[in-house]
C-alpha cells in the first residue's frame, strides 16, 4: 500500500508574499494495491505538489509517504511510473527510441525495452510513428509516447499527473484500457484530473482536496451516498409560488420549474406539484462526483 501521510509544504515567498504560500496543509491518503485512486481538486490545491513529493521531486516540510509499510526510498520509486506535469520528453528523440531509452533508465535490458516498446507503441496507437522526433507530433500523440514512458518498466505503482488532458476520445479509451490492466495486475494508480466523469467512471476512490487538504476522500459510491439523495421534481407550465412553503429550492428554465430537495414529505410534494402543473419528472437522484466537488470545495 502507498501511504501518504500529514503532507505539508510551504513555498518561500517574493516581496508581495513574505510568508510564502502554504500548498500542502496535511494532506494524507492511502491507496491499496489494484485500486485506482483518483485525486481531484480545483486549480492550485494542491495536487502536483503531492504528486511531486511522492515522486522525490520536492521535499515535504513535514509528513511521510510509505510504500509496503516503510519509508519510501530512492531506490523505491525507480519502480515507479511517473507522469510529470511539465511532461518530459526529449523533442529531438524519435518515439521508439525515446520509450526505450527510458526503459534501460529503469534499469531494463536492452531487449526487454525494446519488446516492451513495440507492445504499448501498438496498444497507444503511436506504431506508425516510431521512426518521428517526438517534436513532430501532435500534443495528444506526444502524451501518448509520455504515457508509454511511464509504464515501459512495468512500473509496481503509477502516478499520473493529468494524464488524460488534451486526449481525444479514442486516445482516452486506450490508456483508460491501459491503466485498468495494470491495476487489475495489483498496481497502485494515482491520477490527477479535472474530467470528473471520468473519474467517476474510471476510480475506486478519489480524494478531493482543497487549500492544501483533504476535503474528502473515499470509494465514490459512498462518497455519493453519503451526500444524500435528492428529490427533483420539474414541473411544465405551473404557476408562480406553487412551491411556497415546500422545502429545497426552486430554479425556473424556459417553461419549467425545478425543484430539489433533501427534505420534506415527498407525496406532499407530488400532490403539489401534480396540482400546479405538468408533472415531467419526479424521481430521487444521487449527485454526481461533479456535484460532491463543488459543494467540498466551496
Ligand atoms: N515552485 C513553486 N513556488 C511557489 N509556489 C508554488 C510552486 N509550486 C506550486 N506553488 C503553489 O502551490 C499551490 C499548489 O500548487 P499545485 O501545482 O500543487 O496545484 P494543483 O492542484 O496541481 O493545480 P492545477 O490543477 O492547476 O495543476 C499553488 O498555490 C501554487 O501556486
Amino acid at each position: 500500500m502507498l501511504e501518504i501521510s500529514e503532507l505539508r509544504k510551504r513555498f518561500a515567498g517574493g516581496p508581495d508574499a513574505p510568508d510564502g504560500k502554504l500548498a500542502l496543509d496535511g494532506i494524507g491518503f492511502a491507496v491499496r494495491p489494484g485500486r485506482m485512486f483518483g485525486f481531484v481538486g480545483a486549480n492550485g490545491a494542491g495536487k502536483t505538489t503531492t504528486m511531486r513529493i511522492v515522486m522525490g521531486v520536492l521535499q515535504a516540510d513535514s509528513g511521510s509517504v510509505s510504500w509496503q509499510g516503510r519509508p519510501l526510498r530512492h531506490d523505491d520509486r525507480r519502480r515507479f511510473g511517473y507522469m510529470p506535469e511539465e511532461r518530459g520528453l526529449y523533442q529531438k528523440m524519435r518515439v521508439a527510441e525515446q520509450i526505450a531509452y527510458f526503459g534501460r533508465l529503469h534499469g531494463m535490458s536492452a531487449a526487454a525495452a525494446r519488446k516492451a516498446t513495440e507492445d504499448l507503441m501498438e496498444r497507444l496507437g503511436v506504431a506508425e510513428r516510431r521512426n518521428d522526433p517526438v517534436q513532430a507530433l501532435s500534443l495528444g500523440n506526444q502524451q501518448r509516447v509520455q504515457l508509454a514512458v511511464a509504464l515501459v518498466h512495468d512500473p509496481e505503482v503509477l502516478v499520473l499527473d493529468e494524464p488524460f488532458s488534451g486526449l481525444d476520445p479514442i486516445a482516452v479509451d486506450a490508456l483508460a484500457t491501459a491503466l485498468q490492466e495494470r491495476c487489475g495486475s495489483g498496481v497502485p494508480v494515482i491520477f490527477s484530473s479535472h474530467q470528473l466523469e471520468l473519474v467517476e467512471r474510471l476510480c475506486d476512490s478519489v480524494g478531493i482536496v482543497a487549500a492544501g487538504r483533504m476535503v474528502a476522500t473515499g470509494a465514490v459510491a459512498e462518497l455519493r451516498s453519503a451526500a444524500g439523495d435528492t428529490l427533483r421534481v420539474v414541473v411544465r407550465d405551473a404557476a408562480p409560488g406553487w412551491p411556497d412553503g415546500l422545502p429545497g429550492a426552486v430554479t425556473v428554465s424556459g417553461d419549467r420549474h425545478i425543484l430539489r430537495t433533501t427534505s420534506g414529505d415527498d407525496q406532499e410534494i407530488l400532490r403539489r406539484a401534480l396540482k400546479a402543473g405538468r408533472v415531467e419528472h419526479f424521481g430521487v437522484e444521487r449527485p454526481t462526483l461533479t456535484e460532491i466537488f463543488k459543494e467540498a470545495v466551496t
